[in-house]
């Protein structure tokens, strides 16, 4: 039995700093930062702690960006701090396998978050039998879900309860979601799932939401919600964990976790490592405008400073495109696009 099953909640925060994080971090963790992050998260009562690279199990590669440490290390030094709660790790089908996932658990994960594209629940029915057999709890995301109406979604999540998973989660991976856009979906799931699986609820502040929307979703019926401390994830980055702690027991929700230890471990732990502090700035706001995936945004910056064109004009296009994860490496082609738009007439491009 879970330390989840133990205390009384009426939600359970999960912490992904050190997993969506590791976007915001361009995958540069150390050993230190995941030990000195797991415990201080542990002795405030998370029960269930994300390590991985940014894009999940395998993603340290050329199109996503290399970890600086073998996440291998990084769980395992995870395992290691945690007295209490669950190292989780995430999988993308196709990037992260089922051998990777039986490497992690081996190493000591005890829950899997298998993420999908919205409308492609399908691609994880392998995924969520091979981790119920290795008894993981698991957990579904659906990716982008600003993308499919609150009924299809509902649709998808079904497909992951039926394959054996036990929380689907709404994932706002743009931050495009605005309240009720962000409820509705919510509530569609909680119809759809009754008591075969928990509904949970992934924010980013891109629009500045990720918060207000938490505490609608919870309202709606979501169990689990996602933070990272001093927000630290993709784009503008994620709710962040220390004000979920604080609202949530402002509005007499139970948490089951010490709100003032996880401010301090925001201030004083993870604050003085971050090498880029998310921001709600022209790029991400569009990124939550123009609904693009958040772990565009360093890709996108790349791009603009190496071709010398606007990293907010790459990610209106990505929205207008409708650019789904994976297809990083079409950033490059808008900029390219971009940059020859621009140049005069005839001038040759080296
Ligand atoms: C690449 C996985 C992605 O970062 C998962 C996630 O946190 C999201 O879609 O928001
Ligand atoms: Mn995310």
């Amino acid at each position: 039995m879970s330390m989840w099953d133990e205390v009384e909640r009426d939600v359970r925060i999960v912490d992904t700093t050190l997993r969506d994080g590791s976007h915001a971090m361009a995958h540069q963790f150390t050993e230190q930062h995941v030990r000195d992050t797991v415990r201080a998260l542990d002795t405030s009562g998370v029960s269930l702690i994300e390590v991985t690279h940014g894009d999940g199990l395998g993603g340290s590669t050329f199109n996503y960006g290399f970890s600086l440490v073998d996440e291998k290390q990084l769980i395992s030094a995870a395992v290691d701090e945690a007295s209490s709660a669950t190292i989780a790790v995430l999988l993308l089908p196709g990037l992260g396998t089922v051998t990777d996932l039986r490497a992690a658990a081996d190493l000591g994960a005890g829950a899997v978050r298998i993420a999908t594209h919205c409308t492609e629940a399908d691609v994880s029915i392998q995924h969520f039998q091979a981790a119920r057999d290795l008894g993981l709890e698991t957990v579904g995301f659906l990716m982008l879900s600003h993308m499919s109406s609150p009924e299809d979604l509902a649709k998808q999540a079904r497909i992951m309860a039926d394959a054996g998973c036990q929380c689907v989660y709404v994932v706002d991976s743009a931050g495009a979601l605005v309240l009720e856009d962000a409820s509705d979906r919510v509530a569609a799931l909680v119809d759809e799932l009754g008591s075969d699986a928990q509904v949970g609820y992934h924010g980013h502040q891109n629009l500045s939401f990720g918060v207000a929307n938490s505490v609608l979703c919870y309202r709606a019926g979501a169990r689990q919600i996602d933070g990272s401390l001093v927000a630290l994830g993709a784009g503008a980055g994620n709710s962040p964990t220390e004000v979920l702690a604080a609202t949530f027991d402002r509005i007499g929700a139970r948490t089951g976790v010490d709100k003032d230890g996880l401010m301090d471990a925001a201030e004083n732990v993870v604050k003085p490592f971050i090498t880029r502090l998310p921001v709600m700035d022209r790029s991400s706001i569009v990124q939550g405008y123009a609904g693009v995936y958040s772990s565009f945004l360093l890709h996108a910056e790349r791009a603009a400073e190496r071709y010398g064109v606007p990293a907010h004009e790459i990610l209106y296009r990505c929205g207008e495109r409708r650019y789904v994860g994976g297809q990083e490496d079409m950033i490059i082609d808008i900029a390219l696009e971009i940059r020859a738009e621009r140049e005069p007439a005839g001038a040759a491009t080296p």
